[in-house]
């Protein structure tokens, strides 16, 4: 196995606050879906920025180490670490979408992102970007190309932003709640499409979710937060079929209907 991150006793404060991530250790390998549950202020995207490498203001790292492809990110210069960034590990948010400037077309922004990582023609950059959006399941990406933000829906936004973030062929995607401004059925399409790339491109990702069904369903492991700990964490057949943590127990007990139709999520 191809031992793709490590982080082992992170700990995170935030100025004048309680520890926002205590001793949280886990690893994963290339490939893998880790799916992060639990309730709000459980520090679930405390840790994804802290992963990245992109705290919020005010907020610093307290011990621990975060170990992604062999080598600790604390050891990397600023330019080291920078070209990781975007590429080699990527993140999209629950409103990424909404970030898309909206006075500029689709295809400037995209092709003028993948120049910024790869030397490449405009020509070169708008065919793979062409590639992408329709690997996220968008028709008619060519016209896309020309659109402004403000003529798609939240759903092809958002579907846009996941392809500009994964179009790097990033190791590890970060994902906090990526579906979930989403309406339903559009929330399980973009989730076919994350676990699609996994297959295409051997992404690993770790998705944030307050919902432990899309976790259940998407991921290769199931890790809980509570209170800025990580309370359980293993494979995801275990923690659905034996949760060894009262917390884990309760946040299953509130899915009524998991073992059955996904379609719902
Ligand atoms: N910028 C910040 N400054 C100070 N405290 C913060 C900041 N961001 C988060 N916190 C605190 O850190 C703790 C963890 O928050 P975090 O946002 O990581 O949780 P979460 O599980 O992602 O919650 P949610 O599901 O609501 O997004 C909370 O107590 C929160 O109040």
């Amino acid at each position: 196995m191809n031992a793709l991150l490590g982080v082992d006793r992170l700990s995170v404060v935030y100025k004048s606050g309680l520890p926002a991530l205590q001793n949280v250790s886990f690893a994963m390998n290339a490939g893998e879906i880790i799916g992060i549950v639990g309730e709000s202020g459980s520090g679930k995207s405390t840790l994804l920025r802290a992963l990245l490498g992109m705290l919020p203001d005010g907020g610093q790292y307290a011990g621990g180490d975060i170990i992604f492809q062999g080598k600790s990110i604390f050891s990397l210069s600023q330019k080291e670490w920078g070209s990781i960034r975007g590429k080699r590990m990527a993140m999209v948010f629950q409103d990424s979408g909404s970030y898309l400037n909206p006075i500029r077309t689709v295809g400037s922004q995209y092709i003028e992102a993948i120049r910024t990582h790869v030397e490449l023609s405009k020509k070169a950059a708008y065919a793979i970007a062409v590639d992408m959006l329709s690997q996220m399941g968008l028709d008619e990406p060519d016209r896309m190309m020309s659109m402004y933000p403000g003529q798609l829906s939240g759903g092809m936004k958002q579907r846009t932003a996941i392809a500009m973030a994964v179009t790097m062929e990033p190791e590890l995607l970060l994902a906090d709640e990526p579906t979930s401004a989403l309406d339903v059925t559009t929330q399980v399409e973009v989730i076919k499409r994350l676990t699609s790339l996994r297959a295409s491109q051997g992404t690993g990702m770790i998705i944030v979710t307050h919902n432990i069904a899309v976790a259940a369903h998407m991921a290769d492991y199931i890790g809980v937060m509570k209170n800025g700990s990580l309370v359980e964490f293993g494979q995801t057949s275990s923690i659905i079929t034996s949760p060894r943590h009262a917390y884990t127990r309760e946040l299953l007990a509130a899915v009524p209907e998991l073992e059955g139709n996904t379609d719902g999520i």
